[in-house]
């Protein structure tokens, strides 16, 4: 029986969005952005050389169609990549009013997001005074600092003594539909934070914000404060069956790997497999080898967002995608006979963009397993409708199989 593999590559977006010019970054609207072909020119012209050098190479995504795909959805110029293209590849457009994470999850799974998520205005505070009174009451808290948006990683620098002094958590937002909450691992406890975070949830949920986001760190005055990997995301919960509950609902086994599991609240999910990108790519060489038929792997890499997109890291960007085209090469061998492998995205992150919000973009669709060509321009729903139909199992919602 055929396997499924669906991989996310978070933010690995490819312009050429219809509506980029109803969203921003920094009063910027997005139209133009393209996060791959952006990176791809950086290289190529020598800009982007931190910890690597020249023109990026990716000949494995390339030969899957991630340049056919740029070039049919933008009229960006890619030097180099016109290798041979031999997988089946389409560009994907987003129906959902966020270029945010679960919207891009969601739409993927079969779900356009019925709803406008809850947006904190950029201004100080973000989180008006009712707000603020009923978290630090539920929270049991004597307060909150931050009450802004913030890139996070500046955020607990600003503040990280204070909160060790208070004990008040650190609360911030982002042009996301998010209310993130940072706090020192040993002064304020790990287990504390995510207490705190999933006693907040649900109020913040009823008002359609999408995410509470644990941000733990670590450090103090002297060296600085550093994130750790303990980051917990309290999601709202998707309000019909998504593929995953498909997949499952037809007897078949859900392997979720990275933060899908977190992504749609674990609906439809029988294993989760968590770490870092490096991690997460070894438990996607492991069920290439394990998983059984009929099964659905949905696995989502983080770090292009979250290291170098947000970061606006160029050359991280580039390293991380030639890593991960040299980590996909070895797993191609990997798939079976029937087994199909696609790689897509979420949404836009160019790290050459302004602000540090995520871009509006289109998201390539490479397939491996299905033969060669492409299905042109498709909704990001088609994927899930695709992989219900390669599975054999009944599709319930709006999209259309591609294959
Ligand atoms: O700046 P940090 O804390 O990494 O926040 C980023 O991560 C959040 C969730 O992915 C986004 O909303 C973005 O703002
Ligand atoms: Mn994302
Ligand atoms: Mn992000």
């Amino acid at each position: 029986m055929s396997r499924v593999f669906l991989v996310v590559m978070d933010s690995v977006g490819i312009g050429g969005a219809r509506d980029a010019d109803r969203f921003f970054n920094q009063d910027r609207p997005d139209t133009g952005a393209n996060t791959v072909a952006h990176i791809v020119q950086a290289c190529a012209e020598g800009r982007a050389n931190e910890g690597r050098d020249g023109p990026v190479r990716l000949p494995t995504l390339e030969s899957l169609g991630i340049g056919a795909a740029v070039r049919a959805s933008s009229e960006d110029v890619l030097p180099g990549f016109d290798a041979h293209v031999t997988g089946f590849w389409a560009v994907a457009h987003e129906a959902s009013m966020g270029k945010d994470t679960p919207s891009g999850h969601w739409e993927l799974a079969g779900l356009p997001v019925p709803w406008d998520w809850h947006y904190f205005p950029d201004a100080r505070p973000a989180f008006d005074k009712p707000l603020v009174d009923q978290i630090t009451e539920i929270g049991g808290v004597d307060g909150i600092l931050g009450n802004c948006h913030a890139p996070g990683t500046q955020i607990i620098q600003e503040l990280g003594a204070l909160h060790m002094q208070t004990g008040f958590p650190i609360c911030y937002t982002s042009a996301d539909s998010v209310f993130q909450v940072a706090a020192h691992e040993d002064t304020f406890g790990l287990s504390r934070l995510y207490a705190f975070c999933e006693t907040i949830a649900p109020m913040l949920h009823e008002m359609k914000v999408g995410r509470v986001i644990a941000r733990p760190f670590k450090g103090d005055a002297k060296v600085g404060f550093t994130r750790t990997t303990n980051r917990k995301d309290y999601a709202i919960t998707p309000p019909e069956p998504i593929l995953t509950n498909w997949v499952q609902d037809a007897g078949r086994h859900v392997y979720a790997i990275g933060k899908i599991g977190d992504i749609f609240s674990m609906q439809g999910i029988d294993e989760v497999h968590k770490g870092d990108d490096k991690a997460l790519m070894t438990h996607l060489n492991r069920l290439a080898e394990e998983a059984v038929d009929g099964s659905l792997t949905f696995a989502n890499f983080v770090e292009f967002d979250s290291l170098y997109g947000h970061r606006r890291d160029i050359s991280g960007y580039a390293r991380a995608l030639e890593w991960f085209d040299g980590e996909i090469a070895k797993l191609l061998p990997k798939m079976r006979e029937g087994d199909l492998l696609i790689l897509t995205a979420d949404h836009g992150n160019d790290p050459s963009w302004s602000g540090t919000d995520h871009t509006r973009e289109c998201v390539p669709v490479l397939c491996y397993g299905v033969g060669q060509g492409s299905a042109g321009h498709i909704a990001f729903a088609d994927v899930a409708a695709t992989v219900a139909h390669h599975l054999n199992i009944p599709s319930q919602g709006p999209g259309r199989s591609f294959l």
